[in-house]
């Protein structure tokens, strides 16, 4: 279980730039086995809050807790062991380039000090989990960026971990290579009841595999639950941007928005529309996805006929439980371009500090 309790983080000014509040007072819980996204334009604080889950950066006020542990109230010494219980993987793997896939899973084992003979039978275990068992003697340089992530996540599960913190950990994959660590980031939560929060600009990532998410902006929640909820509601602006349809300028009819969920399907809308009053409907935007096992979907419709009609029955197909409104252009934001690349790393401190003793440390 992760839970943040009004948690800040404020960067002090430095050279002349102004202080950056960048997370503002979170409060954010993710249950057990839960699958939880963060979501947020570039520069929202979604690393940030990803660091501060495991102390990477210390919050500057509020409290983190982990597993039960409050690890805001421990020590650097009770916090780097406390640090175990939460493995982490990012968007450029963080692989030594002078070890091979086993040496790298091998790592953080050795910072540990596990024994010889656990070392090699966890690294043994965790390169089949990833089905990299045959890869074990290769080096980075060798592997492709989707194998690469998967040492990654061997490496950060061998000191098994209670929670993983996925940042950004498919943005540098090719599609395939993204469905088949997402496939196995699924498979390792369901096998070993791991509390996953992943950290993502990319909408897609979020609805293949995310049970829960939040929406941040200028380091606030702003939106936030399980996406069955979340999907449902008509007004969300985070449904917005996991199943974007903007009302642009430019159309004839008069637009209507409907959110299309199992209990309230768009057949009856569209029946209702146009084969009983015979309006000319038209869908110009939107789509319909299935979310977390369900059909969800929000479209919108250019509806063209008698306007007085229009309203008396989307009163009567809300009435019904039809989740149908008027819409008009800019009543809600365009959505961020998924292929969006996310801003430049500010300058941080290391994941683990003693990497940096390895000259070969890609960050
Ligand atoms: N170590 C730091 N020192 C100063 N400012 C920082 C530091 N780390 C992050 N920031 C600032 O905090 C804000 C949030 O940054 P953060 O990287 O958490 O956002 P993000 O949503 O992850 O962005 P992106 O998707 O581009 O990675 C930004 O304004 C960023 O410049």
């Amino acid at each position: 279980m992760i839970e943040l309790s009004d948690v800040r983080k404020v960067f002090p000014a430095r050279r002349g730039a102004a202080e950056v509040v960048a997370v503002d007072g979170v409060t954010l819980s993710v249950a057990d086995g839960e699958f939880a996204g963060v979501v947020g334009r570039s520069g929202s604080g979604k690393s940030t809050l990803a660091r501060l889950v495991n102390l990477l950066e210390r919050p500057t006020s509020g409290r983190v807790t982990v597993g039960g542990r409050v690890l805001t109230d421990l020590d650097d010494d009770g916090v780097r062991e406390a640090r175990r219980t939460v493995g982490m993987i990012f968007q450029h793997f963080n692989l030594l380039d002078s070890r091979t896939a086993a040496g790298n899973v091998e790592h953080p084992l050795e910072l540990a000090g596990v024994g010889r003979v656990e070392r090699r039978r966890r690294v043994a275990d965790m390169l089949d989990l990833v089905g990299l068992a045959d890869r074990h003697a290769s080096r980075p340089a060798q592997l492709s960026g989707g194998q690469k992530q998967r040492v990654a996540i061997a490496r950060a599960l061998a000191a098994r971990p209670e929670v993983l913190l996925c940042d950004e950990a498919t943005s540098a994959l090719d599609p395939s290579s993204t469905a088949g660590v997402l496939d196995l980031l699924r498979r390792v939560r369901a096998e070993l009841g791991l509390t996953v929060l992943l950290i993502t600009h990319e909408m897609a990532v979020v609805r293949a595999v995310c049970d829960s998410a939040v929406l941040l902006e200028s380091g606030r929640v702003v939106d936030g639950g399980p996406l069955t909820d979340v999907l449902a509601r008509p007004h969300s602006p985070l449904a917005a941007q996991l199943l974007p349809a903007p009302a642009l300028a430019g159309h004839d009819g008069d637009l209507v928005r409907v959110t299309v969920t199992e209990a309230a399907p768009e057949g009856r809308v569209l029946r209702t529309l146009a084969g009983e009053l015979g309006l000319d409907v038209e869908v110009v935007g939107g789509s319909v996805e299935t979310v977390a096992g369900r059909r969800f979907g929000r479209l919108l419709l250019s509806v063209t006929g008698d306007d007085g009609r229009l309203d008396a029955a989307l009163q009567r197909l809300r009435d019904g439980g039809s989740l149908v409104e008027r819409a008009v252009p800019g009543d809600e934001p365009p959505p961020w371009r998924d292929e969006e690349e996310p801003a430049p790393e500010p300058v941080r401190e290391p994941y683990e500090p003693r990497f940096l003793d390895a000259p070969d440390v890609q960050r």
